[in-house]
């Protein structure tokens, strides 16, 4: 008979019943037990693996929140020091303690080499492990307890067996429950957390890795986006690499110029001190690793920013729409709130309800962060003709303006295409965010809703009468370069030669410009 703690090998709960025979059993890789030193039984790969390629699938019973905290205690109760349990979100857990697969062995290490990743399949959430780099055999398998983890939606091909239909998730959590968050660490990494409870401080996604999946998870949706960024319509692509080619004609150009060194140095050890030592930073070694890392950054501050950012006020500004304080669960039994609901439902409800003065701050902020400013400079613009005499780089500039102005003319299309319900259907919104506006010279700013600015900070807060960020100042006997201007609080900030950085109001102080 077996013991707990040593359930059959593929004795599947009842939802995954129907998958027994398809072919993932046959595809995931081979892996053994193991007797680890500190951490009791584990796995090692008993091949080499590569790196996103399916290992196992992490089964177990399907538990609700309850059961899985009646066990939690039981287990607490018996002394167990091992936990099985994952919660793949509010109310569902999977339990690997009695019934399971070897995945259950595969302890944690705060510097993995697997990940949990979370799908939708044919409706139901299932639990892959897949590998984070290249693995040999011999070598332990690990992945983070504590990683929040994105649910994926495109399938990578090792795990599409059958006519899986993925759905996009909202941004739910998975992660390993036990019993007392304070239990000791031995995968011995370098950042090791030191307790098996403790979240890891920020994302482990790579700037790229996340990219990568908001753009896929976009593009199912938005073949506009698609065109944007996929195939031959790669816009910002296409004009990145044939702009830094011109100026970069090989690899070696890149790896030797010191400036682009410096830079890349700075974004990973001081940008992302934290994360420096992670294996995913791509080397700043060759052209495609400089277009590719310019190419994200130009993406995200441009047009992935005006996607979330600039329709805010107009999805979400009328508070009636978004009530900010209504958010609150239906009470328990036995507590204030619920006699309250009881006695008085009216001010139970009345308490939902965003107060004035809630409503009002919201509602300015919200405007604030939506405006576009009315000297915005759009993707494919230019704010002086004279920005390159080189005539590559200003020829390929014209058809990046080109194509984005294509990809306006075909968002208007779509806008206006009869047979799209969700674009003039009863509810007619337009979609007009990632309209790039390239074409527009009139600066009109405002609550617009549409175009992508060059930068997330705006040429507002760039310059200021003519006093472009990098100037610099004499301010009494103490040299500083202005490193930007807020248009809120309308202080320049200043850094001193010193290394000091503090924003002024220039209107007050004595200074003087220094033209270099
Ligand atoms: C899913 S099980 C992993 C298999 C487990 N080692 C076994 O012998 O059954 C999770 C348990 O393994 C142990 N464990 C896993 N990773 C560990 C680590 N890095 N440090 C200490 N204990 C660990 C903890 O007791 C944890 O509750
Ligand atoms: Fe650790």
């Amino acid at each position: 008979m077996k013991q707990i703690g040593h359930p059959v090998e593929f004795e599947l709960p009842d939802c995954f019943n129907k998958w027994k025979d398809t072919p993932y059993t046959v595809i995931r890789r081979s892996i053994l037990f193991t007797q680890t030193e500190k951490c009791g039984e584990g796995i090692v790969a008993d091949e080499d693996i590569k790196h996103g390629e399916f290992v196992i699938e992490y089964v177990g019973e399907v538990i609700d929140d309850k059961t899985c905290e009646e066990r939690l205690w039981n287990m607490k109760h018996r002394g167990e020091t091992n936990f099985y349990l994952c919660e793949i979100n509010r109310d569902m857990v999977i339990d690997a303690t009695y019934k399971g697969n070897k995945s259950r062995y595969i302890n944690h290490s705060c510097c993995p080499n697997t990940e949990m990743q979370k799908w939708i399949i044919d409706g139901e959430t299932r639990i892959g492990i897949f590998a984070m780099r290249d693995i040999k055999k011999g070598e332990h398998l690990t992945y983070d307890y504590q990683y929040e983890c994105l649910p994926y939606s495109l399938p990578p091909l090792v795990f599409v067996p059958l006519t899986f239909v993925v759905l996009v998730q909202s941004n739910k959590f998975s992660r390993f429950v036990q019993f007392g968050a304070d239990q000791d660490c031995h995968c011995g990494a370098a950042g090791c957390r030191q307790k098996l409870g403790v979240k890891p401080s920020k994302s482990k996604m790579s700037s790229d890795a996340t990219l990568k999946l908001v753009a896929c998870q976009v593009a199912v949706s938005s073949p506009t986006l698609k065109a944007v960024l996929f195939g031959n319509e790669a816009a910002i692509e296409t004009w990145v690499t044939e702009y830094c080619s011109f100026y970069y004609p090989s690899d070696e150009t890149v790896k030797n110029d010191t400036e682009i060194q410096s830079w890349w140095s700075e974004v990973k050890n001081e940008g992302h001190g934290d994360l420096r030592k992670e294996p995913w930073w791509p080397e700043m070694n060759t052209l495609a690793d400089l277009t590719q890392a310019c190419t994200i950054i130009i993406w995200i501050a441009s047009a992935f920013h005006a996607a979330i950012n600039f329709g805010q006020y107009l999805y979400a500004g009328y508070l009636s729409n978004r009530p900010t304080v209504s958010r609150r669960f239906m009470p328990k039994p036995g507590t204030k709130e619920y006699d309250e609901l009881e006695n008085n439902p009216d001010l139970a409800f009345l308490k939902t309800i965003t107060a004035q003065f809630q409503a009002l701050l919201g509602v300015s902020l919200i405007k604030g962060l939506s405006r576009h400013a009315t000297n915005e400079i759009y993707l494919g613009q230019r704010d002086t003709a004279e920005w390159t005499t080189d005539d590559e780089p200003l020829a390929a500039f014209e058809r990046f303006g080109k194509k984005l102005v294509e990809i306006g003319s075909r968002i208007t299309e779509r806008t206006n295409d009869s047979k799209l319900k969700n674009r003039v259907g009863p509810v007619k919104v337009p979609y007009t965010l990632l309209y790039p506006n390239t074409s527009d010279y009139s600066r009109e700013g405002g609550l617009i809703g549409k175009g992508i600015p060059n930068n997330v900070l705006g040429p507002d807060t760039v310059y200021t009468e003519s006093y472009k960020s990098h100037s610099w100042l004499k301010i009494f006997s103490y040299f500083g370069i202005i490193k930007r201007f807020d248009k809120y609080s309308k202080k320049h900030l200043v850094m001193f030669e010193d290394g000091d950085v503090e924003f002024l109001d220039l209107s007050k102080e004595d200074w003087e410009l220094i033209t270099l």
